[in-house]
């Protein structure tokens, strides 16, 4: 495809996305119609929907319009590039510029919400959660995230996976945020099908999702729970770690990969439709259900649709489970209670209003990270129960 049909594709994707369909959704409807693509055309298309999606506001202002169109004028103009040599008109190309669309526009004179791609109400609660760095984290979250991997030490060394990714071009360097994590330099797209994948050394998980396990201080031996495991990134993080790991969700659909990703990575874990019949833990982790703020480089769409309305329930959300599992924790036992939020509401002011409300529990650590430290941004804490285990 050349890159006006690229341009073209990826402005009808966004179309349908702006129309209310999930991005993969509009994404997978567009590959399946256009045979023609091949996987380069299909992951460049990818790229430029994703871009305009992490930038909608300002690459719609910078293309003077509102719709996919103007986002991708605007993507241009805002990578250097010059709009007009691609929307030229030409077979399978967009139409050429309309005259309002030749209008530069400048991303530094745009008003800030704008600039930083926000819906404006998010503004002041960046800005009360991040302090004095809301503006550069905001602007990071307009950029694409890093490919991490996490190595699976029941199976080898970081030096042994980085050795055995080599072998399938795929070049990685250490990141210092955990000791289990890769940076993907370059062949990221090759992973899913190198041997060092398909034989269990490495998983796809972010840095500071492997830095959240670390914080937890599983150690091996510990019966823990992992109470909204979904696809089991933690769960299997911790199983590597040779804990006894039990893997639950409310919604147990999400967990439907999990056995297969557990046969690759070697260990064990039982998964519990009803956690409460287990008896207690010495460790249960709630990786809530939160705004998905700090991977909003992943999955942008969720800053255009949270409302405050939502963030509301989500909060209410994770204070009943954190009700829920209390009581699952063993004497003297651990609760760790993790978001990939950015935002106080989700994470210490919830952590606080629980250690409030319930008798008998103290925290023991929490941190916050920021796509600023490389990762995504997520928060932890780590709170023990009163008593002598
Ligand atoms: C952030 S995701 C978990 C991601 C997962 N831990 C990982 O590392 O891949 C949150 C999960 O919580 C689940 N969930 C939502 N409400 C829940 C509840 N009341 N009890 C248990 N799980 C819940 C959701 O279905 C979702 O899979």
């Amino acid at each position: 495809m050349t890159p006006g049909a690229r341009a073209q594709a990826a402005i009808d994707v966004l179309d349908a996305w702006q129309a209310g369909q999930a991005p993969e959704q509009a994404l997978t409807r567009w590959a399946r119609a256009s045979r023609y693509a091949g996987s380069k055309d299909r992951a460049a298309v990818r790229d430029l929907v994703y871009s305009a999606i992490r930038c909608a506001r300002s690459h719609a202002a910078m293309g003077q319009g509102d719709d996919g169109r103007a986002m991708i004028i605007g993507g241009l103009r805002e990578a250097g590039d010059a709009p007009e040599a691609v929307f030229d008109g030409s077979r399978f190309a967009p139409d050429a510029l309309q005259d309002h669309e030749r209008r530069v526009c400048d991303l530094n004179a745009l008003p800030e919400a704008v600039r930083l791609d926000m819906p404006d109400w998010l503004l002041p609660y960046l800005e009360r959660s991040l302090g004095p760095d809301w503006r550069t984290v905001a602007a990071e979250l307009r950029k694409r995230a890093p490919v991490f991997l996490r190595v699976n030490a029941a199976k080898c060394s970081r030096d042994e996976a980085v050795a055995a990714l080599a072998t399938d071009g795929i070049v990685t360097a250490a990141h210092p945020l955990s000791p289990t994590a890769l940076e993907v330099v370059e062949g990221a797209r090759r992973v899913h099908l190198s041997a060092a994948f398909n034989d269990g050394l490495v998983e796809l998980q972010d840095v500071a999702s492997q830095a959240v396990i670390d914080l937890t201080g599983v150690t091996a031996g510990m019966r823990v729970l992992d109470y909204c495991a979904g696809g089991g990134g933690k769960a299997l993080a911790m199983a590597a770690q040779g804990a006894e790991v039990y893997a639950h969700d409310v919604n147990q659909k999400r967990m439907n990969d999990l056995p297969e990703r557990v046969r690759r990575a070697g260990v064990d874990i039982a998964i519990l439709e009803c956690p409460g019949m287990g008896g207690t833990y010495d460790m249960v982790l709630a990786d809530a259900p939160c705004s998905g703020s700090g991977a909003w480089r992943r999955a942008p769409q969720g800053k255009w649709d949270l409302t405050e309305e939502r963030l509301s329930e989500l909060c209410n959300i994770q204070a009943e489970i954190l009700g829920d599992i209390a009581p699952l924790v063993a004497v003297g036992g651990q609760l760790v209670y993790a978001t990939c939020s950015l935002f106080d509401e989700e994470n210490q002011a919830q952590i606080e209003a629980f250690i409030s409300r319930t008798p008998g529990w103290k925290i023991v650590r929490s941190q916050r990270f920021t796509p600023l430290d490389g990762g995504d941004g997520f928060f932890v804490a780590v709170l023990q129960r009163d008593g002598v285990a």
